[in-house]
């Protein structure tokens, strides 16, 4: 279940090569393509690769798997750091969209983004998560109060406003995210883990309960889940 890799130059090669093979599947069958990414400091290599793949961008649909409720311009933006790390180059032409809305509350920038992404039509292509060291993917937080929502497997796949907390289970800041029914309805989803803690916790949390982990829902679930890891930290 897990694929290990001596080098971080090896596990971001095979991460990518692994999304550029989903995406390009997806041209080839449909024509086009959706890409969601996550933010953090585990993607960058990955997107430098696959901003080189050989895939026609002018068809490719990227958005986030979350964001914070900022605007791009801060450096805590996931949209900023996949503007700079992936859509460059030939990658540019991509069309990307956001999850973060100017000037609303991050309630009605989730209902927004969810119905930009619906009138994409379709299910994820590729997706690329990280997992913090709490267990986190996306902006589902373990013990979290909208965990339960963001796991529900039988809602729509839809974008969500996470509130923020001071408990310790909720992030410090507002953010947006995507919840299980997009992942479940993916045709790829790559969670690229480094260093020996990570790998730990995935273990540990592959192993619990899929009502309050979301790696265990995802696991629960049957999502097309390939992990990658390197113990380079
Ligand atoms: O907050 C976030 O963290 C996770 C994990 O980040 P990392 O720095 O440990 O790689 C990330 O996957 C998520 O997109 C991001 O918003």
């Amino acid at each position: 279940m897990i694929r290990n890799f001596p080098t971080r130059q090896a596990w971001a090669e095979a991460a990518a090569d692994r999304l550029a093979e989903a995406l390009a599947e997806a041209l080839a069958a449909d024509g086009r393509a959706l890409f969601a990414g996550s933010g953090g400091s585990t993607p960058s290599p990955i997107y430098a690769r696959l901003a080189q793949a050989d895939l026609d961008w002018t068809k490719v649909t990227a958005t986030l798997v979350d964001e914070r409720y900022v605007p791009e311009a801060s450096p805590a933006s996931n949209a900023a750091l996949l503007k700079r790390a992936l859509l460059t180059g030939p990658a540019a032409a991509a069309r990307f969209i956001p999850l973060y809305s100017p000037a609303v509350t991050v309630d009605r920038a989730a209902a927004l983004a969810s119905q930009t992404l619906a009138a994409d039509g379709r299910p994820l292509d590729a997706v690329l998560l990280g997992m913090g060291e709490d267990g986190h993917i996306c902006s589902m937080f373990p013990g979290s109060p909208t965990l339960t929502t963001l796991l529900t497997p039988s809602l729509k796949p839809a974008v969500y406003g996470v509130p923020a907390g001071r408990d310790g289970a909720a992030p410090p800041q507002e953010r947006l995210t995507l919840n299980l029914p997009w992942l479940v309805t993916a045709r790829c989803v790559v969670l690229a883990l480094t260093g020996a803690k990570k790998r730990a916790v995935f273990k540990r949390e592959a192993a619990g309960d899929p009502a309050v982990s979301p790696i265990a829902a995802l696991v629960a679930a049957n999502a097309p889940l390939e992990v990658i890891w390197t113990e380079a930290d």
